[in-house]
């Protein structure tokens, strides 16, 4: 049965919200995707199916922006996903700190404070926060990420109960996915090795657990770990 309703994933023009946005689209959603620049290759190879909105989270100008254009577009959404992240080592300092609470935290609050007007009140909504496993164990070179994403995860639990009934509020949080172009082999060996089961899963791992906390009405305030085994190691 195609699904229907319309889903909004932030930071989805690439890796994983790009392929979580294709198989949306495949699924029978609406999907809208926040990006910061649009992609020259979209003018030969169109992303079919996913409306791309312009959005800049390194402001509370830049979110009030995308809520207001939403609103006065009468978006009705069925999910939405903070997807949008930097991941910025410790040597980013204080404005690296600031950007990423602004993406990791900032963002999804403002938007998750409007959601009465943004969500479709005829069905059950979800919202996703996309944290990462490192968030309740922390890093000793990525301090200021772990606390922004924790602070989301904290976001998350205050969302659930607020929402509740109308919409599901959950956190993915993933260890690795999927590795980014210029790591090193000594670094992938190195990553893999800290898990169980070893594996880059690639992205296809979110999708099935955005659809597992979609498809069901008895799960809110919970964090879906998404690790490998790595609380294992
Ligand atoms: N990749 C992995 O293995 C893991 C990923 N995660 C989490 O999963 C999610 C997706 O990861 P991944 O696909 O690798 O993410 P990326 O590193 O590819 O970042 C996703 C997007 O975030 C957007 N973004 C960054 N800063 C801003 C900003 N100031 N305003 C608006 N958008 C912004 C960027 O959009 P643009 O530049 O197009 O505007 C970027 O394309 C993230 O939340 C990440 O923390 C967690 C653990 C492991
Ligand atoms: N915004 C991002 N967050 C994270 C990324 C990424 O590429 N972008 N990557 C990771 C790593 O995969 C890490 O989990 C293992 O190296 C974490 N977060």
């Amino acid at each position: 049965m195609k699904a229907n309703g319309t889903i909004l994933i932030t930071g989805a023009a690439q890796r994983i919200g790009l392929h979580c946005a294709k198989r949306l689209v495949e699924d029978g959603y609406r999907v809208l995707i926040t990006c910061r620049h649009q992609r020259e290759d979209w003018a030969r190879d169109p992303l079919d199916g996913i409306e791309v909105i312009q959005a800049d989270f390194s402001t509370t100008a830049g979110i009030e922006a995308l809520i207001a254009g939403l609103i006065n577009r009468g978006v009705q959404l069925r999910t939405m996903i903070h997807n949008a992240s930097l991941w910025l080592g410790d040597e980013a300092g204080a404005e690296g700190f600031q950007q990423m609470f602004m993406v990791h935290m900032q963002a999804p609050y403002l938007l998750n404070l409007a959601s009465e007007q943004l969500f479709d009140p005829g069905v059950t909504g979800d919202i996703i926060h996309v944290s990462d496993h490192v968030a309740r164990r922390g890093s000793r070179r990525h301090a200021a990420y772990c606390a922004s994403k924790a602070g989301l995860e904290a976001l998350s639990l205050s969302f659930a109960a607020r929402l509740a009934p109308g919409i599901k509020v959950n956190t993915i949080a993933p260890a690795l996915i999927m590795f980014n172009p210029d790591d090193t082999d000594e670094y992938r060996e190195r990553t893999l090795a800290k898990s169980a089961l070893g594996i880059e899963p690639g992205p296809e791992v979110v999708y099935q657990s955005i659809c597992y906390l979609m498809d069901n009405p008895y799960v809110t305030g919970t964090c879906l770990d998404l690790n490998g085994g790595r609380n294992l190691k």
